[in-house]
């Protein structure tokens, strides 16, 4: 019995059994193998066998996500495709019709045919008509994705792209007499995707589906397929009969088609996420826009001295504002510590322009500004040029578009902005022109006050731009978010005419700080929380 563990001894139908264990998928078949070998062979194939009990959990673990998501998450955090496939209908049947009732039927039955089932009145259910209501094969399921407040990036649909819904049950089986007792299939479950409030539902490549931007929306994305219906089958004598009953009857095999359920939807997806914050922070990398985040919400995000500490966007919650009132004061604002820009990002440089997607959503812009670098006003150009040029780059696109110059241009060029004229309609283009504050930050280090630096930083700086442009009509455009074609043309001719910075409005305010030292947070919140108000006034759209 002992030579029956030689792993070099020709098979045995145990050792068979236990070299096949990751075939085996099924838990209780692996307990009963082991049990038998223990009683056949109490030494070595007990050991064996328990060698397959362990072995069964890493057949069914989880695949690991792949190395690059895990160390590249900021890639893929806000843009995933995903194919989803609704359920299939499920089957209807081809039922015979009852045998018809006997002559005797009426007469009291006797001793020997109590049992019998012949001659017996059968009653249907019956459609509001009078037809007789046929049994249904039931509804594929449908997928629905929706805005979770839980969930926070789109990283998990990496690691799975493919998702699908139930079918629909079918009706009994074929060959089923027709009786009231039948039932319709049961229809498939709703396969329900959560994914991040602020995503853009969209076909890959295609229409805009939906914009969940906000908990609990939801969209429709595949239908399932509808359930195949029942066909009569009766006999020549008896299909005058069974006309009268329902029109479904079967007149050849080729009907049987006729039974079978739908397919359901199958659709590719590219999911989008816009980050929805009320207030967006940007600026060069290591300005300390995450210190800032840290030193007013409960964000704990990571903070270095190295550039891009930030990979991902990082939100932090705002309390109410105390000059609101009581009844206002709860009223929280959102804000979002964007990675950091630098020059050329609109062209891909550094992390690359999507980011800037995330601004799309706010209402308040906060620069914040290494007053402590070498040319603090240089910087806050360099940002804000930045996200005009990202402008001036989308308003290309539109011409092509409009002009109809050439298809193969415009692919070419929505293939190298990555950006779909969708995106574009849903973007806000005059997002530069609302109210933004710039933080001087670092105030604490001594280079900032060496010959009265900081006055003439903040007089500067609050002097590029021109006066308020974003007047009544324009807020209330975006408000009713139905932008013509004649008014994306119209904007897309201003913003295409290469405007200069000082074209854009200047900053609600420019506050000197020390996130890291508190030092002027008080005054900067004043002015965040101003600017704030100042959207709620002019009815500026909500991120
Ligand atoms: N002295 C001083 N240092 C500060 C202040 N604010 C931030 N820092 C430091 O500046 C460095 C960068 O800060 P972060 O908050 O990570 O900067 P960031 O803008 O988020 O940088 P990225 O993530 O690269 O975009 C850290 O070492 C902070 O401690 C400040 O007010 N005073």
């Amino acid at each position: 019995m002992a030579l029956l563990h030689h792993p070099r001894l020709p098979s045995h139908p145990l050792r068979e059994a236990t070299h096949h264990h990751h075939a085996i998928s099924d838990g209780t078949r692996l307990v009963a193998l082991a049990g038998l070998a223990r009683k056949r062979t109490p030494f070595g194939v007990t050991c064996r066998a328990a060698r397959v009990k362990e072995a069964a959990p890493t057949t069914r673990a989880a695949p690991l996500p792949p190395a690059s998501l895990a160390k590249e998450a900021h890639k893929y955090f806000d843009h995933a495709l995903v194919t989803v496939r609704a359920g299939d209908g499920g089957h209807g049947a081809v039922l015979a019709m009852p045998p018809a009732p006997s002559a005797d039927a009426a007469k009291p039955r006797g001793r020997f045919n109590r049992g019998e089932k012949k001659g017996k009145k059968v009653s249907y259910k019956r459609n509001y008509d009078g037809s007789v209501a046929l049994p249904m094969g039931g509804h594929g399921g449908d997928v629905v994705v929706y805005a979770d407040e839980g969930e926070e990036t789109l990283l998990r649909f990496h690691e799975k792209a493919r998702y699908c819904a139930k079918r629909g049950g079918n009706v009994g089986a074929a060959g089923a007499t027709l009786s009231s007792r039948m039932h319709s299939g049961f229809a498939g479950e709703t396969l329900r995707i959560p994914v991040p409030v602020g995503t853009v539902v969209k076909r890959k490549k295609g229409t805009v589906l939906a914009d969940l931007a906000h908990p609990g929306d939801e969209v429709l994305v595949a239908r399932g397929g509808q359930g195949g219906i029942s066909l009569i089958d009766a006999p020549e004598y008896r299909r005058r009969k069974a006309m009268a009953l329902s029109p479904n009857i079967m007149r050849d095999s080729t009907d049987k088609v006729l039974t079978h359920g739908q397919p359901g939807e199958e659709v590719s997806l590219e999911l989008i996420l816009r980050v929805v914050a009320d207030v967006g922070l940007v600026g060069l990398p290591n300005a300390g826009k995450s210190t800032l985040l840290s030193a007013i919400t409960l964000a704990r995000p990571d903070i270095a001295d190295y550039p891009f500490t930030t990979l991902m966007p990082n939100l932090g919650r705002l309390g109410g504002d105390p000059a609101l009132g009581a009844l206002q004061f709860s009223s929280e604002a959102t804000l979002a510590d964007l990675p950091g820009l630098i020059e050329g990002a609109h062209l891909g440089r550094g992390l690359g322009r999507n980011f800037l997607r995330h601004l799309r959503r706010t209402r308040v812009i906060v620069h914040v500004v290494d007053a402590a670098a070498d040319d603090p006003v240089n910087d806050y150009k360099i940002v804000r040029e930045v996200i005009s040029n990202c402008l001036h780059h989308s308003s290309v696109l539109f011409d092509c578009h409009f002009s109809l110059l050439n298809n193969i241009i415009m692919f070419t060029i929505c293939h190298l902005a990555c950006i779909s004229l969708q995106e574009l309609r849903m973007y806000n283009p005059q997002y530069l022109e609302r109210p933004y504050v710039v933080v001087l930050n670092k105030i604490d280090l001594p280079k900032v006050h060496a010959h009265d630096r900081l006055p003439s930083l903040a007089l500067e700086i609050s002097s590029i731009g021109c006066e308020e442009a974003h007047g009544e009509n324009a807020s209330n455009d975006n408000l009713n978010g139905n932008i013509s074609k004649h008014q994306i043309e119209l904007e897309t001719k201003v913003e295409g005419s290469e405007k200069e910075l000082g074209d854009y409005p200047r900053p609600q305010a420019v506050v000197a700080a020390s996130v890291l030292r508190h030092i002027g947070i008080d005054e900067m919140l004043k002015e965040i929380r101003a600017a704030l108000r100042k959207c709620f006034d002019h009815k500026l759209p909500e991120p």
